[in-house]
């Protein structure tokens, strides 16, 4: 029998007026193990190439498009009609952090979706997706049925995919399909010096490792009263670990494998001071549960929306979370010195480890929801408590 989401891809496809009168020029989407997907091009008017990836949140376009995890991947979005709410400005807040954007920059490969709002409507709008996408030279498509582009990839997994301007895909005019997964990605996105985002009054210290951090994860942890200092992800971070109150490890894009440098420094500051709080999401749970001697695995497509269930194993209860991840870890039997902290309810992959002594912890999800529930926000309550003491502890 077939499922609802099997019908409904099997259902014509009506684009609307909106693209349709618009006059946009023809654009190709050709997925590395077929098929080809014609549609109109919006954004800059260039081909692209990288992992094809869905999302099936239904808002927050400016945030996951500013997102470093998305770096290398072409992001389609199920929700049918995207950029109607436009683009906000490029504003910052108390700290310097953009008030509505993830990074300084869009950092998707390419952009697909059902239909293109090309007229927008709200308070916080400056500018459309298209007029933004143009000045990022990030490229976009418009009109593909995104129902069945998302049946297939849910059914053959993430692949490799072009999307190029005109009709058709030209194999010998382009150089092919970019693998991201071989590429050090985090190289790209993390900072290149460290820097200290100053918080007159902070009650504690915490150093971040940034793989391509978030603004709205540096926020929680200013908000809530830490000075953070912001590293690169391969500096080493055990040599002056005795400065701070807390490790905290960042969200990032790409195979969390390639982030030996950073394994490394973690290993040595769990084996040299074990006491120090270490707190991780998405990437940081991945690269937290290598350092404890984990395996990480790729998903067959990911996860990546704002409602999905997930279970804290120790209190029993269940969070609908934000989360944007194509890899995960591996292991569901984590040995007596740490366990599974959360699970997720959809498919029973893991999405948190703790540790059964020291406080060292990490989510797969995003508790800090940019955008998404706020269900887990507390976490960083909990992370900022715990460094607090520790450095109670140390004086
Ligand atoms: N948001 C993230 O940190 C993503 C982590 C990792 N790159 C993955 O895809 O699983």
């Amino acid at each position: 029998m077939l499922s609802a989401y099997r019908l409904a891809a099997k259902t014509p496809f009506v684009r609307t007026l909106a693209t349709k009168a618009s006059g946009l020029n023809r654009a190709t989407l050709s997925l590395n193990k077929g098929p080809i997907f014609h549609g109109s091009s919006f954004g800059a008017p260039m081909n692209a190439t990288g992992e094809l990836v869905f999302t099936t949140s239904l808002v927050g376009y400016p945030e996951s498009l500013t997102d470093p995890s998305y770096t290398g991947q072409i992001l389609c979005f199920t929700q049918p009609l995207i950029g109607n709410y436009g683009v906000p400005a490029q504003t910052k807040d108390q700290f310097g952090l953009y008030d509505y954007f993830e990074s300084g920059k869009v950092q998707v490969a390419g952009v697909v979706v059902a239909d293109v709002a090309l007229e927008y409507s709200h308070w916080t709008a400056v500018e459309s997706l298209q007029q933004w996408l143009t000045r990022e030279n990030i490229p976009g498509i418009t009109g593909v049925d995104t129902r069945q582009l998302v049946t297939l990839l849910r059914e053959q997994g993430s692949t490799l995919a072009r999307l190029s301007i005109g009709e058709e895909y030209d194999e010998v005019e382009d150089a092919g399909f970019v693998d991201p997964s071989n590429i050090n990605l985090v190289h790209k996105v993390s900072t290149k010096e460290p820097y200290t985002i100053a918080n007159p009054g902070a009650k504690t210290k915490i150093a971040v490792i940034d793989c391509g951090v978030k603004q709205n994860i540096l926020r929680c942890l200013l908000e809530r009263g830490a000075e953070v200092t912001v590293f690169p992800y391969n500096y080493p971070v055990d040599k002056v670990i005795d400065q701070y109150d807390g490790l905290f490890l960042s969200n990032g894009p790409g195979d969390p494998t390639h982030c030996t440098a950073t394994v490394k420094v973690l290993k040595n500051i769990m084996e040299n001071t074990p006491n120090t709080p270490i707190f991780g999401i998405c990437l940081g749970n991945q690269l937290l549960a290598l350092a404890a001697g984990f395996k990480t695995v790729k998903m067959p497509y990911g996860n990546r929306a704002h409602n999905i269930p997930t279970l804290n194993m120790l209190n029993g209860e269940c969070s609908m979370t934000s989360q944007n991840h194509g890899y995960a870890v591996s292991s569901s039997n984590m040995g007596k010195e740490w366990q599974q902290w959360f699970i997720n309810l959809n498919d029973e992959s893991n999405e948190g480890i703790k540790h059964t002594s020291q406080p060292w912890y990490s989510v797969q999800f995003h508790p800090e929801a940019m955008s998404g529930p706020e269900d887990t926000v507390g976490l960083f309550d909990l992370f900022l408590d715990d460094s607090v003491k520790f450095k109670a502890a140390k004086a």
